[in-house]
């Protein structure tokens, strides 16, 4: 529930009841929300409903609410005279999971209409034809979906024709759909759309995040003069307010993993509620970590973990987010497939191991927890390599701070050495070839040079155990662009060139007590082996990572994310980076 005062939130809706449809007035009821955040007030309170708006207001502060009652009042307002075969209300929304959660706060406020509202779901990783066949036996009156789905199954004149009447379009996560990874496709869907100039439908963009170089582009779905809203302040941060943001810097990569440990150990001992967020720089860094901490390492004993990141089926998916979003305790494991948008109630922690792709991502990331008025704190997790991101983004109030000394009772490097040993020695690999494909994107955008970008993997795979590089395939290193590259050991990707021979046991992990003999080394003989593995575990001062922002000043843009939503949330094919195997990071 959002709490007024925090979120200065003191207006009720009831002041707006004369304007809102009444079945909607009573769901909002329903709902037990009584007093509107700022941007509901701000979108309820637009003279006209049907008017095109660019609406920009903090995470967690109800904008699923704010564009989803104006645009359903104004469809409803038509009475008898909706077409409900036809497409009236269309959200287009970055990932799977979001549009669920768009279509499920959809259908709680449309549960007092009369006759029913049906609220379609159109979005990838199901079966196209099932779901194609719901869609045009079906009244789709509201329809939420993903732009790839929503662009392949428009390519049908007859799903075309069931779009023919649309009234609103809304984008969610605006800044994010009409990005370079998404903007083709978004093109395409609006050319298969009635035209908005002589059609006339109403289009909405909202996000937390509106970066400048949006506005070139705006004009795919805003008129001219189209309104505009914004609930924050030029001189505030991006940031929710009750959320504390701190770093723990590392001396090494190599580190995170046991300092993770450490602070989750205190964390969840300190609240017997203890629920948060992991985010990972690459889908194979979520999948380790889970494993590492819950399912086969088990570093965190008795407690839940999940993972979420796009290498996983969608019916894993979305019995995770069902599983989490339920939840008292536990931690999730993920990429930024749960970035933007998520609502997962009760996120006291949202921790950050490592880099986001830009200073945007980070607001969203930040922006898991403090919702809806609540408190929370937030958490990087970075080696020297990453500490310039703190330096070159002053608009974050992030202080630096040291990992509690209670962790040091914890044996977090233990409890790590152990958990690796029995986490699969191809999915360690898998990971360390990820985090070059990570390190090599953000190179791309950062000036960060090959050989740097070798040695910073070279780090992270002694962080996991590794006494020197995991071997890749030489057609892999060369399609990765590392091709002659110092510090990469080339050869057969194979359990058996696992390092030492001591990874050989993880496949069929015996119980935890059977496994200390074939512990991977201490962290201080790996950093050595890194160190050896590469002339310097540093990269040039010349070649440290910088934001984002700093690209888009000197004409570059935004690293590539995992298309299906695993690093990046989900953007379009241009975006994807195509490592080892087919891997997507
Ligand atoms: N007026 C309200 N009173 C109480 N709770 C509310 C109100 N409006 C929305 N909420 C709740 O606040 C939470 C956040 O809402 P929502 O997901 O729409 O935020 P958002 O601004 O879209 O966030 P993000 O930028 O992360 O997408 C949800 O749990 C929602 O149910």
């Amino acid at each position: 529930m959002l709490d007024p005062s925090a979120a200065n939130g003191t207006v009720a809706f009831s002041t707006v009841a004369d304007r809102v449809h009444p079945a909607l007035v009573k769901a909002i009821d329903t709902m037990g929300y009584t007093a509107m955040s700022p941007v509901q007030e701000q979108t309820l309170g637009m003279p006209d409903y049907t008017a095109d708006c660019l609406v920009q207001a903090k995470t967690g502060t109800g904008k699923t609410i704010a564009f989803l009652v104006p645009a359903l009042t104004s469809m409803l307002s038509m009475g008898k005279s909706i077409d409900r075969s036809q497409v009236s209300l269309l959200v287009v929304a970055p990932t799977r999971e979001l549009a669920q959660q768009i279509a499920t706060e959809c259908e709680k406020l449309t549960v007092h209409c009369v006759p029913p509202i049906e609220c379609h779901v159109i979005v990838g990783g199901n079966s196209r034809d099932a779901m194609l066949k719901r869609f045009m036996s079906g009244r789709p009156t509201v329809t939420v979906a993903t732009p790839g789905r929503l662009e392949d199954i428009l390519s049908d004149a007859s799903v075309r024709e069931r779009f023919a009447n649309i009234r609103t379009l809304v984008l969610d996560e605006a800044d994010r759909m009409l990005d370079e990874g998404f903007l083709p496709a978004i093109q395409k869907i609006l050319k298969s759309l009635p035209p908005k100039k002589t059609a006339g439908w109403q289009g909405m963009c909202f996000s937390a995040t509106m970066p400048p170089e949006v506005n070139h582009i705006l004009h795919h779905v805003l008129k001219p003069g189209h309104a505009r809203i914004s609930t924050i302040d030029h001189n505030e941060a991006p940031t929710v307010d009750k959320v504390p943001q701190t770093v723990i810097p590392v001396d090494s990569i190599a580190d995170t993993l046991p300092t993770l440990h450490g602070l989750l150990s205190v964390e969840r001992m300190a609240d017997a509620n203890f629920k948060a967020i992991v985010f990972c720089s690459t889908a194979k860094e979520a999948a380790l970590n889970y494993q590492v901490f819950g399912s086969v390492g088990g570093a965190l004993p008795n407690f839940p973990v999940w993972q979420m990141h796009s290498r996983m089926s969608q019916p894993q998916r979305t019995r995770t987010v069902e599983e989490f979003k339920k939840a008292q305790r536990g931690v999730l494991f993920a990429s930024d497939v749960v970035g933007r948008g998520m609502d997962f109630p009760d996120i006291g922690l949202v921790v950050q191991c490592g880099l986001t792709t830009d200073s945007d991502q980070y607001v969203h990331r930040v922006g898991r927890t403090g919702r809806a008025g609540k408190g929370g704190r937030a958490v990087m997790i970075m080696d020297p390599y990453e500490m310039n991101f703190v330096k070159k983004n002053p608009q974050f109030p992030i202080k630096t701070a040291q990992l509690d000394p209670k962790a040091a009772q914890v044996k977090s490097a233990e409890a790590i050495e152990n958990a690796l040993a029995k986490v699969p020695v191809e999915l360690k690999t898998s990971a360390y070839i990820a985090f070059l494909g990570f390190g090599q994107s953000l190179a791309r955008v950062t000036r960060l040079d090959k050989a740097a970008a070798v040695r910073w993997a070279n780090e992270y795979a002694a962080g996991l155990g590794f006494e020197e590089p995991p071997p890749i395939e030489g057609r892999i290193i060369g399609k990765m662009g590392f091709k002659g590259v110092p510090g990469l050991k080339v050869g057969a990707n194979k359990p058996k060139a696992a390092v030492g021979g001591r990874q050989k046991q993880v496949k069929d992990a015996p119980p935890a007590s059977a496994t200390t003999a074939a512990r991977p080394p201490p962290r201080d003989r790996t950093a050595k082996a890194a160190a050896a593995a590469a002339p310097s575990t540093r990269p040039p001062k010349a070649a440290r990572l910088e934001t984002r922002a700093d690209n888009r000043a000197a004409g570059k843009n935004k690293a590539p994310v995992e298309p299906s939503g695993g690093r990046g949330g989900g953007r379009g094919k241009k975006q994807k980076v195509a490592v080892p195997g087919g891997e997507e990071w």
